[in-house]
């Protein structure tokens, strides 16, 4: 997807909504669990009451991985489901991957052709040649982690060289040699408040993919008061605050109730900047 296209997608959903997959066998109401493939189940459930409120799904690999071969089974179905059904929305797999050259070739082999998905996570850790084989596809995305919404973003992240310039200001810098505004994104914590000030500094028009807003207590105002774009520039996540919003029969309308709210919230945003 481009950049043109994902923000059209905002405009005509008056939303930059992605939803979090995180799906957890031990979370999912009781009911589903008779099912073939309950973690699908409760996915496809979720997806079709959700879609209309969001732009976009993420769905957290660790939430798959965890549960082994059949864990990967409903990945695939889930992404496929998507890809079948909902063409327009961006998908991301939140991996977190970067490695070797030839290794993160073999990841982006995996998300980018395999599953057709439109963007990976990636640790920006070892560099660009562990970045660079991400952006060697058309119309795919690299999100690069930058500042992330955890506690130990202090640890490294936040840490200044002695000319006082953080590590993510130049992670930042840095990447933008390797990648552009049209395959790379930054991931920036909700968590993170007034610091989108010093993100847009460093990265005025990248989008940024920025989680922690509902169950981490990040504000979707703060967030847009100094992360916003003219062209929105945001793709907000919340994962457990929308699909685990009930744990009853009701929980595809509960975390359709909770994304519409969501999606009220953005669509105001959107307004102040008339788009
Ligand atoms: O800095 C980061 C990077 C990634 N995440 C991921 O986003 C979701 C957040 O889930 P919530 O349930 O809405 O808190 C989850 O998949 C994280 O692994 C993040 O939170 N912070």
């Amino acid at each position: 997807m481009t950049r043109q296209d994902l923000i059209n997608q905002i405009k005509e959903k008056q939303s930059f909504l992605c939803i979090g997959l995180d799906t957890d066998i031990r979370k999912i109401p009781e009911h589903l669990l008779k099912e073939d493939d309950p973690i699908f189940a409760f996915n496809k459930a979720i997806i079709d009451a959700t879609a209309s409120y969001c732009v976009s799904y993420k769905p957290n690999l660790a939430f798959y991985e965890a549960a082994g071969i059949k864990g990967m089974i409903s990945f695939e179905k889930t992404i496929q489901y998507l890809n079948d059904n909902y063409p327009m929305h961006f998908i991301i797999a939140d991996a977190k991957r970067g490695d070797i050259g030839n290794t993160s070739a073999m990841y982006a082999r995996t998300f980018f052709e395999e599953y057709a998905l439109d963007a990976i996570t990636v640790a920006p850790y070892m560099g660009e040649d562990s970045v660079t084989p991400f952006l060697g596809y058309d119309g795919k995305w690299v999100i690069l982690l930058a500042l992330t919404s955890n506690k130990g973003s202090h640890d490294f992240q936040l840490t200044e060289d002695n000319t006082g310039q953080r590590l993510f200001e130049k992670v930042i810098l840095k990447s933008q040699q390797w990648g552009n505004q049209e395959n790379m994104m930054y991931v920036v914590g909700a968590t993170q408040g007034e610091m989108f000030k010093d993100i847009r500094n460093v990265a005025p028009n990248h989008f940024l993919l920025v989680p922690g807003v509902g169950a981490q207590g990040g504000s979707l105002q703060e967030v847009c008061k100094y992360g916003m774009t003219k062209d929105c520039g945001l793709l907000v996540n919340s994962s457990r605050g929308i699909i685990y919003a009930s744990k009853g029969n009701d929980f595809a309308e509960a975390a359709a109730k909770n994304a519409k709210a969501l999606q009220a919230e953005m669509a105001a945003e959107l307004n102040k900047i008339n788009i």
